[in-house]
């Protein structure tokens, strides 16, 4: 299955960064397809225009619904869709977790619209939601200047587990926050020299002893979730 990456965004050189490393290799491998569109070609004033005044007052300015409109016009269609996943990254979103991470990966499109300013009309949103699955995404408690570092950030975690992206599905096991490990943080990681500026690799990993390992780690491992994020371990 290859899938499709579409961003729409009035920067879209941000996605120019997935050319490069693992996912640059994804998509030579034909795992993923990128596309990114600049909502401003979608304009049709000589300003290219894609903000207006908020109705009702306040600060800054609103993206115009009819640039998004016509763009998804363009890029997605005109019919309803619900196997394409639309991803507005936004502060007041739902928090993007690891098992929503797993989710995506599975889906064979999925187009991320990253808003500007104090964000998006709302009414594209709405629209959006009669036609396609939509995710309004927070990916934590502060705010970004747009959505595209978040789109970014939102790829990576799906891509890579996609399966044969990684060239050891194994290294996705034991991570934090995936299948199994949900509740805990990863525990510590170390490899050679094993000692290093009078500091020595825990000896229990240089024993051999795998039992003694797994138990060190799992200790490690609830020490620090406690410590941590004592919210995992409600
Ligand atoms: O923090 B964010 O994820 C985010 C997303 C979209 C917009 C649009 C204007 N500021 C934004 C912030």
């Amino acid at each position: 299955m290859t899938m499709r990456l579409d961003y729409l965004s009035i920067f879209p050189g941000y996605f120019d960064v997935l050319d490069i490393s693992l996912l640059g290799k994804a998509v030579d491998n034909g795992l993923v397809e990128v596309h990114a569109h600049d909502l401003r070609d979608w304009t049709h004033d000589r300003h290219r225009t894609v903000d207006d005044t908020p109705c009702g007052g306040g600060a800054g300015m609103v993206m115009k619904p009819d640039p998004w409109g016509e763009a998804f016009d363009g890029i997605i269609g005109i019919e309803p869709d619900p196997s394409v996943h639309v991803i507005f990254p936004t502060p007041s979103g739902i928090p993007f977790t690891q098992s929503a991470a797993q989710e995506l990966s599975t889906v064979e499109r999925v187009v991320f619209c990253c808003g500007r300013y104090e964000g998006i009309d709302h009414r594209v949103i709405d629209y959006a939601r009669t036609m396609w699955t939509v995710h309004e995404l927070s990916l934590g408690d502060y705010v970004l200047n747009g959505g595209e570092v978040a789109a970014l950030a939102i790829t990576e975690a799906v891509v890579r587990l996609i399966p044969g992206f990684m060239g050891n599905p194994e290294s996705l096991a034991e991570e934090s926050f995936s299948p199994g490990q949900e509740r805990l943080l990863e525990y510590p990681l170390f490899t050679r020299p094993v000692s290093w500026r009078g500091m020595d690799v825990p000896e229990v990993l240089m024993s051999g002893h795998h039992g003694r390992i797994a138990e060190w780690r799992r200790e490690e491992s609830l020490l620090l979730t406690r410590d941590r994020r004592p919210d995992l371990t409600d």
